[in-house]
C-alpha cells in the first residue's frame, strides 16, 4: 500500500475508485471531482451509453462476459485522460489486463464493511450480481474473492456506517497531496 505514491507525479494524474458494490464510488467519486476540479466519469455510466442499455439489461440479454468486455474497452478509453476521477464498476480489478489500465492512475480502494454494504444494497435492483435471497453471504462470498486484489490500490479508505459522503472526500484530499496543489484548482467554489 501506498508504495507509487510520489507528489510530484500527481499532477494531473487520474482518480480511480475501486471497491465493492456499494462502498460508495459514484457517489463520492462526484464529490470528490468537484472538490479538485476534475472532471467525473462512472465506467458503469459510459458502458450503459455504449451497449444503449442498462447494466442489469446488459448481464440478461447478453451475460456477465459481454458486460467485463465493454468494460474494458471502457476502461482502456477512459484511462488515457488527465484530471478526472473514474468511479469504476466494482469488478473491474478481476481482470489482470485491467490493472495495466488502472495503473495509469493513484488507485483508491473504498474499503466498507459487510454490514454497511447490506445496509446500503438492500432492494436493489439494479446490480445483476445481488440478485440472490441471501445478499450478506453473496457480499461476503465476492469481498472474499475480491479483497486481495483492492488491495493492491496505492490507497485504502475505511468506511463506517455513520460516514458522510463529504466526511469520505475530505479524507481523500487528505490522502492525495500534489493533486489540490495545483494552481488552477480553487477549493473555495465549492
Ligand atoms: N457515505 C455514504 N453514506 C450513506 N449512504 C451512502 C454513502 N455513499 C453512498 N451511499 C449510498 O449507497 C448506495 C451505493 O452507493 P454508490 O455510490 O452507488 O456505490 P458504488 O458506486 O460503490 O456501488 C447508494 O444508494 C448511495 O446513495
Ligand atoms: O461488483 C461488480 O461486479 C459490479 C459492480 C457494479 O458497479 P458498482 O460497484 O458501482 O455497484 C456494476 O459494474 C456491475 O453490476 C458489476
Ligand atoms: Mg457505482
Amino acid at each position: 500500500m501506498n508504495h507509487r505514491i510520489d507528489p510530484d507525479r500527481l499532477r494531473g494524474l487520474s482518480i480511480f475508485l475501486v471497491g465493492m458494490m456499494g462502498s460508495g464510488k459514484t457517489t463520492a467519486g462526484q464529490i470528490l471531482a468537484r472538490h479538485i476540479g476534475y472532471r467525473f466519469f462512472d465506467t458503469d455510466v459510459l458502458i450503459e451509453g455504449v451497449a444503449g442499455e442498462t447494466i442489469a439489461e446488459i448481464f440478461q440479454n447478453s451475460g456477465e462476459e459481454t458486460f467485463r468486455e465493454i468494460e474494458t474497452r471502457i476502461l482502456a478509453e477512459v484511462s488515457s485522460l488527465t484530471k478526472s476521477v473514474i468511479a469504476t464498476g466494482g469488478g473491474i480489478v478481476l481482470k489482470r489486463e485491467n490493472w495495466s489500465y488502472l495503473r495509469h492512475g493513484l488507485m483508491i480502494w473504498l474499503d466498507a464493511p459487510i454490514e454497511v454494504l447490506v445496509q446500503r444494497l438492500q432492494g436493489d435492483s439494479s446490480r445483476p450480481l445481488l440478485r440472490e435471497t441471501d445478499l450478506e453471504n453473496k457480499l461476503t462470498v465476492l469481498l472474499e474473492q475480491r479483497r486481495s486484489l483492492y488491495s493492491e490500490a496505492d490507497l485504502r479508505i475505511a468506511i463506517d456506517a455513520s460516514d458522510s459522503p463529504e466526511s469520505i472526500v475530505d479524507r481523500m484530499i487528505d490522502r492525495i497531496p500534489g493533486v489540490l496543489q495545483q494552481p488552477s484548482i480553487d477549493r473555495e467554489d465549492n
